[in-house]
């Protein structure tokens, strides 16, 4: 059975979400969440890379990182997938917890359920690229290749 998700804050797959609060550790920084790290890479070497990464919260930091007046480092297009594979990569691997609920998964498909985002998610008409879940899926490919522990985390309530 597919795998929605959306909310950070919905159990037990919201942490699917960069918006989740999972920090990640790379390139000598460590950022409050996927979505700070996705963000501010668009703007790599700047001081708006920075502010994205003190942002208070995720959101913050989207619209900060979506600020139509800075201009998006020249290779953007091309380099975005990858940036987003660190990012969950990296998210992961951090995290035995979501590890555990990813790993969980099985060979379910995955999809991010937002109407707004035809490239990251399943968009409007259900035809987006999804590719947030895509990653999702070979990160999950690749934790189980690599025998990476995860423990299930039982949700109260
Ligand atoms: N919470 C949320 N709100 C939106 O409006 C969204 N589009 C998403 N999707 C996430 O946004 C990130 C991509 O941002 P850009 O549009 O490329 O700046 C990525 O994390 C999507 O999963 N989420």
């Amino acid at each position: 059975m597919t795998i929605y998700f959306y909310g950070a804050d919905d159990v037990p797959y919201g942490c699917f979400s960069n918006f989740s609060a999972h920090s990640v550790e790379l390139d000598g920084h460590l950022w409050p969440t996927s979505e700070h790290y996705f963000q501010a890479q668009k703007f790599i070497g700047t001081r708006h890379a920075d502010l994205i990464r003190r942002a208070r919260t995720p959101l913050r930091a989207a619209e900060l990182g979506r600020d139509p007046s800075r201009p998006l480092r020249r290779d953007w297009e091309r380099v975005k997938d990858d940036v987003m594979r660190r990012a969950v990569a990296s998210k992961f691997r951090a995290h035995a917890d979501i590890r555990g609920i990813l790993l969980s998964t099985g060979d379910e498909e995955i999809v991010e359920d937002t109407l707004t985002d035809h490239y990251w998610g399943r968009g409007r008409t259900g035809t987006g690229r999804n590719m947030l879940g895509r990653i999702l899926m070979r990160t999950r490919n690749r934790l189980r290749e690599q025998e990476l522990p995860g423990f299930r985390v039982t949700p109260v309530g």
